[in-house]
C-alpha cells in the first residue's frame, strides 16, 4: 500500500524554529444555561485548600450530551488543567496499549499545550507511546507560516522526545485532494495494523484523544458553517479548496471521524469566541445554519476547557 503521510522524520530534524488578565472570583459566575457545580475563588486567596489552588476553576453542569464544562479564571489556569488532563489520559492509555493516538488542531490550541512540555509532565509522560495526527491541515509547505505542522513543531513537538516516525503530517507535495486521500490511506493502514483503534459502532477510526480549538465563527477543524463538507458521511479525510478562512486549500477529518473519538477536549479562550460558544452550548437549534462545533458529540467523553472571557456569554 503506497502512502506517504509518515515522511516527517527529516522535517523534524531539519526544521528551523521561526522566529494575565485580571482574575475575578468565580463565586460570582452567573449563567442562563448552567448550574455552577463547584466554584473556587482566586488562586491568590490564602483560605483555599491547597488541593484547589493549582487552577482557579468553576465546573458547570452543561445541558444533556454537552459533556463536562470547566471555566478557568485565566488562560494560564486553563493551560495548567489541560496539561494534567492530557497527561492523566496518556498515562492511563499508555499502560493499557502500545500507542496513545492524539489528534491536534492548529490555531490557539497549540499554545494552550505549553504546560505539557514542562515539569512534571515532560519527564512523566511516556512520549514513546504517542502518535500525533492533525484534525486539519492547510495545504502549504511544512515550513510555511500557515502550516499547522510548523506551529505544532515549533511550540510542542520540538520540545518532547517523541520518535519522529510517530508524527503523522500530511504530504505537502500533493494537491489538496491528493493529500486528503493519502492521509486517509495512511490512517486506514494504521487502523488495520491496530495502532489506531476502530469504532465498533461506526467503523470509523477511534482516536484516543482529540485536542481541538474552535474558530470565532464556530468552525472546528476545517469544517466551516454552511459548507457542504460538514455533511460528509463517508470519507475519513476530506479536502477543501474554498475555505472562508485563508489559506483556501486544506484537508480535514470529517465529522464522523471526529465523533468516533474516545475523548475530545475543546479548548476555547478569549472573548472573540464567546458568541460561538454560547450557541454551541445552548439547547436552541437553528436547523438552517448549525455551527460545526455544535455537532461535536463523541462516542466517548467530551470535555470543554474555557477561560472566563470565552464563557462570558453563557
Ligand atoms: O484555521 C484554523 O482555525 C481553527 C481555530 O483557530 P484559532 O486560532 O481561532 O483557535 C483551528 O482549530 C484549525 O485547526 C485551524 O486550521
Amino acid at each position: 500500500m503506497a502512502f506517504s503521510c509518515r515522511a516527517v522524520s527529516s522535517n523534524l530534524r531539519t526544521l528551523q524554529n521561526p522566529s494575565s488578565p485580571q482574575s475575578s472570583p468565580y463565586t460570582t459566575l452567573t449563567s442562563r444555561f448552567f448550574t455552577v457545580k463547584h466554584a473556587f475563588t482566586s488562586l491568590r486567596s490564602n483560605s483555599i485548600p491547597q488541593k484547589f489552588t493549582k487552577a482557579s476553576m468553576a465546573e458547570i453542569r452543561a445541558p444533556k450530551n454537552k459533556g463536562n464544562v470547566k471555566v478557568f479564571d485565566t488562560e494560564e489556569d486553563l493551560a495548567v488543567s489541560l496539561a494534567k488532563y492530557t497527561a492523566d489520559l496518556s498515562n492511563k492509555i499508555s499502560q493499557e496499549r502500545d500507542s496513545f493516538t492524539v489528534v491536534i488542531s492548529g490555531g490557539s490550541l497549540v499554545k494552550s499545550l505549553r504546560k505539557l512540555v514542562e515539569a512534571p509532565y515532560i519527564d512523566s509522560v511516556d512520549w514513546s507511546k504517542w502518535r500525533v495526527f492533525w484534525v486539519d491541515e492547510r495545504v502549504v509547505p511544512k515550513d510555511h507560516p500557515d502550516s499547522n505542522y510548523l506551529l505544532a513543531y515549533t511550540e510542542f513537538l520540538s520540545k518532547i522526545p517523541i520518535p519522529a516516525g510517530n508524527v503523522y503530517s500530511i504530504n505537502d507535495a500533493l494537491s489538496a485532494e491528493g493529500a486528503a486521500d493519502d492521509y486517509e490511506t495512511c490512517i486506514k493502514h494504521l487502523v488495520k495494523t491496530q495502532i489506531i483503534d476502530q469504532s465498533k459502532a461506526t467503523g470509523f477510526p477511534k482516536f484516543d484523544l482529540m485536542l481541538m480549538g474552535i474558530g470565532p465563527d464556530g468552525h472546528i477543524a476545517s469544517l466551516f458553517p454552511g459548507h457542504p463538507l460538514v455533511q460528509e458521511k463517508e470519507k475519513w479525510v476530506c479536502s477543501i479548496k474554498d475555505s472562508p478562512k485563508p489559506p483556501p486549500e486544506r484537508i480535514s477529518f470529517s465529522l464522523p471521524v471526529i465523533n468516533a473519538s474516545a475523548n475530545i477536549a475543546l479548548v476555547v479562550a478569549g472573548a472573540g469566541k464567546a458568541t460561538a460558544l454560547r450557541t454551541a452550548l445552548s439547547d436552541e437549534s437553528n436547523a438552517d445554519d448549525v455551527l460545526p462545533v455544535k455537532l461535536v458529540a463523541p462516542e466517548g467523553e467530551l470535555s470543554w476547557f474555557l477561560d472566563k472571557e470565552a464563557a462570558s456569554k453563557l
